[in-house]
């Protein structure tokens, strides 16, 4: 079973070699579901995980009839039957220098497996972070779909994702990231004093309270609280109401709110996306062919639009 939420009549599976991760597409809608599937350990993410993450959001970034990823976590635990989207690094493997991989399994951590970077990706990592760069530069909304716990990490990811959508029953949002002496000095801290205001922010970190998916819609870093059977339902809208509109408009939106809290990194990207659009323009194609063709361009038709 993927998550007692799931509906398998809505998606099919995109692969089933990921381990700690389900990454499916749905049958309806220009949209992925990527999902942690740990729930034994609030699904906890570790090194594999985490590189799972970003292979399969760098894979739904490529697909250019995907407008929309969901990111959530399965459930319930088989253990105890609680929720969870992430409970952030698994403290069972934090190393000195970051999360480890696991000797059993990490088959990319083995000498001679035929892997080229298998030397580096055997060092501890702290990559979730590229993770977080990622969902914020991929072209198309993120929505986080929470179901239960979202906590140090999986707070952070939460927080990095353009929308939240939080099951009113189950969802609650907590930052332990200094009970564990861990720090996320970026999004998961300053990004997110901009959603919810310095006060708040810092009330998150340094009292570590838990609050509920009503409480967390107050704030501002939740859109919208809907019953547990509602959730991944009300996600699917969501990505339909996304994918139903331009992917344009949608991708350079996106960028323009980054812009705002991303200094030149942001420019850089919205900038990337505005030379597209101008590569596209038969002013940018005479230009383009009159270095081709080894002629003087020629510019008089176009206009100095204002
Ligand atoms: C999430 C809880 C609040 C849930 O509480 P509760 O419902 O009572 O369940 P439990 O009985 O506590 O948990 C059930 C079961 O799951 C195990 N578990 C839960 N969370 C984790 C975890 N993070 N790691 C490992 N195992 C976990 C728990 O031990 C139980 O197992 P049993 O065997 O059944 O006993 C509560 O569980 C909780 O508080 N969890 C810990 C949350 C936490 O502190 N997370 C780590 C925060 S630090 C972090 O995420 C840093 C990572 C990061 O993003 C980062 C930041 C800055 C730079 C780099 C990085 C980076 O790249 O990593």
């Amino acid at each position: 079973m993927t998550s007692e939420l799931f509906d398998a009549e809505r998606w099919e599976p995109i692969t089933d070699e990921l381990g700690d991760l389900t990454y499916h597409r749905s049958t309806e809608t220009g949209a992925v579901r990527i999902a942690f599937d740990r729930p034994e350990v609030r699904n906890a993410f570790r090194p594999e995980t985490v590189d799972e993450l970003h292979t399969a959001l760098d894979h739904a970034k490529r697909q250019t009839d995907v407008g929309c990823i969901l990111l959530t976590g399965n459930g319930p635990s088989p253990k105890d039957g609680g929720w969870a989207f992430c409970s952030g690094g698994d403290q069972r493997i934090r190393g000195e220098a970051g999360y480890e991989y696991e000797d059993a399994d990490g088959a990319a951590a083995a000498e001679g497996d035929g892997a080229p970077d298998a030397e580096r990706q055997s060092a501890p990592r702290l990559h979730i972070l590229e993770v977080q760069r990622l969902i914020r530069h991929v072209p198309k909304p993120v929505v986080a779909v929470v179901p239960g716990w979202a906590v140090g990490g999986g707070h952070s990811l939460h927080v990095v994702c353009d929308l939240t959508l939080a099951s009113a029953e189950h969802a609650k949002f907590l930052q332990t990231d200094p009970d564990v002496a861990s720090f996320d000095a970026g999004f998961g801290s300053a990004y997110l004093a901009r959603q919810v205001g310095q006060k708040k922010a810092r009330e998150v970190f340094f009292l570590g309270k838990t609050y509920d998916a009503a409480e967390a819609a107050e704030m501002g870093m939740v859109n919208e609280v809907v019953p547990h059977e509602e959730l991944e339902a009300t996600a699917h809208e969501w990505a339909e109401t996304i994918c139903s509109k331009s992917p344009m408009a949608i991708r350079m939106l996106k960028y323009a709110f980054n812009m705002d809290s991303d200094g030149l990194v942001g420019q850089q990207v919205f900038a990337g996306e505005a030379t597209r659009l101008g590569y596209m323009t038969e002013e940018a194609a005479e230009g383009r062919d009159a270095f081709v063709e080894g002629r003087d361009p020629e510019f008089d038709e176009f206009e100095w639009h204002y």
